[in-house]
């Protein structure tokens, strides 16, 4: 699904007003209708103290044309202007306009106002600001977002939560509405998946208000958002006359004493999620633990015993998962760098392969091109630099994607995926999978596709979405903190049938009564 930034949502505003002739006042009505049948089918006319606050922009005008529709079916409402700037627009005025008529007469809150008062059994329909937001709040209005925050009410943001920027981080966090729950329009906003700004609500959800799909299919988006819908579309299927050929050989480098389970939850990603073959290329005291943990790997072992000192092995890989367990000894360090001088076969590089990138910022010119890089956020900070905000992280990211021409996958509670100026971010995953040994199976994850011939790019946003949705189907069973990553990993399987399961069809009513 396409991510809009702002000025794309202004322009798919405009161009379905022109393309369906349309005014922007019918827009606001369709989205006024859809969040009152969004409230009505759950309120089912309960009777909760409704507060409605609005601004006096669209956001606002949304808020008016909302309670109108409350109003008109009978429910208990209460409605403010946040009268935070003299600047109103036309649909505002026409939904207050429309208000009066029928002699609802909002409570218009300036500086001066008492704070109205709050139930924790009320609701909050949060239409202070919506995708206009161009500088923080005044601090009157900053304080009336905190006391509707600490109100307890439940609070559903009309749009975006009041104070919440498309492009920026949140410089003052009271300045900010904490909602429940956000509809928003038509396309998820960047903001509500990275982690200084995703933190300002609990749920998010799509209102279609009809923008115009020809704008939706040709505008070009910089991110998109990656669940079931789109990596179903990336799926290879199985051919009938396949050998464990057709699947390609992933070889994971890795090991080190005491550090030979990274490299075998790394061959279980691989394996697991398709590979043909796997082979795994440890430090010897690796070897007999990798070959009774996973008789389905291939082992040959480096001189050393304890760490990798040399990359002389002799097998044909499709794709090399290097870095798992590696260590960073200097044997180590410059066997790696003699190996990246000649090789050519595609590189997934995790764990302490990337730190010794870093460490030596020349070695990364080696990479092959496409190569998969997966940093976590230290590692990430180590191959970039700093960053001042999650918005700045990403300009950094993208830049050394494209100086390196890589793909870099951003892992963290949704992971993104960068490559050539396009950002992926993923949906699937959850708390759980915080755990240690998670990064390695998704490393063998990614190889795997590799090996099986999805593209680097693809393999990346497959593998990640993969990997999330196995762990998604573990903890159902296992719950948060015992989730392990060996856990993830045998759960893969599942995870790609759950990629075909339908949802179930509804029983006919006969059905239901016998
Ligand atoms: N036809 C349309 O344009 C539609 C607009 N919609 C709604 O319109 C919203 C966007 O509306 P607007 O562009 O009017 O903007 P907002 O309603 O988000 O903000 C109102 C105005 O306040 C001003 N402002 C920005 N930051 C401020 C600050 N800190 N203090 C004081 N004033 C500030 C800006 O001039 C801004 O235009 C969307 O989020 C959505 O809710 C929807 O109704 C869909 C249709
Ligand atoms: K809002």
């Amino acid at each position: 699904m396409k991510i809009f930034t702002g000025a794309q949502i202004y322009e798919a505003d405009k161009f379905t007003i022109e393309k369906q002739q349309i005014t922007s006042d019918e827009l606001m009505e369709r989205v006024a209708t859809q969040i009152f049948n969004w409230l009505h089918l759950r309120l089912q006319g309960a009777q909760p103290k409704i507060h409605l606050f609005c601004g006096i922009g669209n956001n606002g005008g949304d808020g008016l044309a909302v309670a109108r529709h409350l109003q008109e079916h009978g429910y208990n409402i209460e409605v403010y202007i946040v009268n935070y700037n003299e600047k109103r627009t036309d649909e505002f005025l026409t939904n207050l306009k429309r208000l009066k008529d029928r002699n609802i007469w909002p409570n218009f809150l300036t500086e001066d106002n008492e704070l109205p008062q709050i139930a924790k059994e009320d609701i909050v329909l949060d239409a202070i600001f919506g995708i206009g937001l161009n500088r923080a709040p005044v601090s009157w209005v900053a304080k009336l977002m905190n006391h509707i925050n600490n109100s307890q009410a439940f609070i559903l943001a009309v749009d975006v939560p009041s104070g919440l920027f498309l492009d920026k981080v949140v410089t003052d966090p009271n300045a900010i509405i904490h909602a429940n729950h956000i509809l928003t329009f038509q396309s998820p906003k960047l903001a509500f998946f990275l982690p200084e700004t995703g933190i300002y609500f609990n749920q998010w959800e799509i209102l279609d208000i009809g923008i115009d799909a020809e704008y939706i299919a040709k505008t070009e988006t910089e991110f998109d958002l990656v669940s079931k819908n789109e990596v179903l579309q990336l799926y290879l299927p199985r051919e009938k006359f396949a050998h464990k050929g057709t699947y390609g050989h992933s070889l994971i480098i890795g090991g080190g004493y005491g550090k030979v389970g990274a490299t075998i939850l790394a061959s279980k990603g691989a394996l697991n999620s398709g590979s043909g073959l796997v082979s795994a290329y440890l430090p010897r005291c690796g070897y007999i633990p990798m070959q009774t943990a996973m008789p389905e790997v291939m082992v040959q072992t480096s001189k050393s015993d304890e760490h990798i000192t040399d990359f002389n092995f002799d097998i044909k890989a499709t794709v090399i998962g290097i870095g798992p367990g590696l260590g960073q000894h200097k044997e180590t360090v410059e066997a790696f760098s003699k190996f990246l001088e000649t090789n050519t076969t595609p590189l997934v590089v995790d764990a302490d392969a990337l730190n010794i990138l870093s460490n030596n910022k020349k070695l990364l010119e080696l990479l092959p091109e496409d190569s998969v890089l997966t940093p976590h956020p230290k590692e990430l900070e180590r191959l970039i630099g700093e960053w001042s905000n999650d918005f700045d992280k990403l300009e950094k990211a993208k830049a050394f994607s494209g100086q390196y021409k890589c793909v870099l996958v951003i892992k963290g509670a949704h992971t993104i995926t960068l490559y050539k100026g396009k950002g992926f971010i993923n949906t699937s995953g959850n708390p759980g999978m915080a755990t240690a040994g998670s990064g390695d199976v998704l490393t063998g994850v990614i190889t795997g596709f590799i090996a099986q011939g999805y593209s680097p790019v693809i393999a990346a946003v497959f593998g990640v979405y993969l990997h999330g949705s196995a762990g998604d189907l573990a903890v159902e069973s296992l719950g948060y903190q015992s989730l392990t990553a060996s856990n993830i990993a045998n759960t893969i399987g599942g995870a790609f049938i759950e990629l075909f399961r339908r949802p179930e069809a509804p029983q006919a009513q006969e059905q239901q009564q016998a």
